[in-house]
């Protein structure tokens, strides 16, 4: 079993238990009382390079990474530092997150909030918008087609955007067919966990112009966000590096600071 089908099989299971405690009418009724969705083109379509900066607590390569008592003040640091959009990891078992974390997340923050996991049903599209999420993360490697089109048809119809996650040409396909607008493009292999940041300039060329492309995964520090930059990147998404640094906030104006003029910087710097 790859390690995408060992967590999808964790996922599914906790969905079960979900689905047992709180039924789709109530969330339903939640996401009626959750605030507006906010504008993710806005946040993500300026001339800038975005930042979207990941509340992250642990990942199958890694391990635990940060214990992030307070996931709302993570994400005000982030925000303050500059940050377009936060992610948060919702996914319990490999990556320690959970809704809650989004809820406290939306409640502070003003950008728009990104709901980080494994979607397999229009179920979990509705948790994510009864928790305030704006976008939601569709990947396109743990989906069949016809899964991956009504998924981005639902996600739309009840105001979330779908970030659709690829690693290959023959995903970004589907993605593109399925009529995807915002493609992220993961240099980590879900299947092997290996990265591989090359992945991005290869198939970043073969996004149509108008959809909007983020490199996602391996990004270091400025100089990461600055290749893929030059790569065509409108946007990087960041976990790692923020999380285990000493100070997030300073992290993030550092990001923010390389991608507000990423062409006039030198090769290299
Ligand atoms: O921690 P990193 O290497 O900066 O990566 C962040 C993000 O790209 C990564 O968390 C991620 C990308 N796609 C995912 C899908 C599921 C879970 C996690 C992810």
């Amino acid at each position: 079993m790859s390690v995408l089908e060992e967590i999808l099989e964790g996922v599914r299971a906790d969905l079960a238990e979900r689905q047992e405690r709180v039924s789709l009418a109530e969330l339903k009724e939640r996401a009626g009382r959750a605030p507006a969705p906010r504008d993710v083109y806005a946040a993500l379509g300026g001339d800038q390079v975005a930042v979207i900066a990941e509340v992250k607590r642990s990942s199958p390569s890694k391990g635990a990474m940060a214990a992030i008592a307070d996931p709302a003040a993570l994400a005000g640091d982030y925000e303050s530092g500059g940050a377009h959009v936060i992610s948060v990891l919702t996914e319990r078992r490999r990556f320690g997150g959970t809704l809650d974390d989004l809820a406290a997340v939306r409640a502070v923050v003003d950008i728009p909030v990104l709901r980080k996991d494994f979607i397999v049903t229009s179920y979990q599209l509705w948790e994510a918008r009864a928790y305030g999420a704006d976008l939601a993360l569709l990947i396109v490697a743990a989906l069949d087609q016809n899964a991956l089109v009504s998924l981005i048809e639902r996600a739309e119809s009840i105001g979330l955007t779908p970030l659709v996650e690829v690693h290959t040409e023959e995903e970004l396909d589907r993605a593109l067919t399925a009529g995807a607008k915002i493609i992220g493009i993961n240099a980590r292999n879900l299947k092997t966990l290996e990265v591989d940041r090359d992945v991005f300039a290869k198939l970043a060329p073969k996004v149509p112009d108008g959809v909007i492309k983020i490199a996602e995964s391996g990004v270091r520090g400025p100089h990461d966000l600055l290749a893929y930059a030059r790569a065509g990147a409108d946007a990087v998404l960041v976990g790692e590096s923020l999380v285990t640094g000493k100070d997030p906030r300073a992290a993030v104006v550092d990001l923010v600071t390389a991608g507000a003029h990423p062409a006039s910087r030198p090769e290299g710097q």
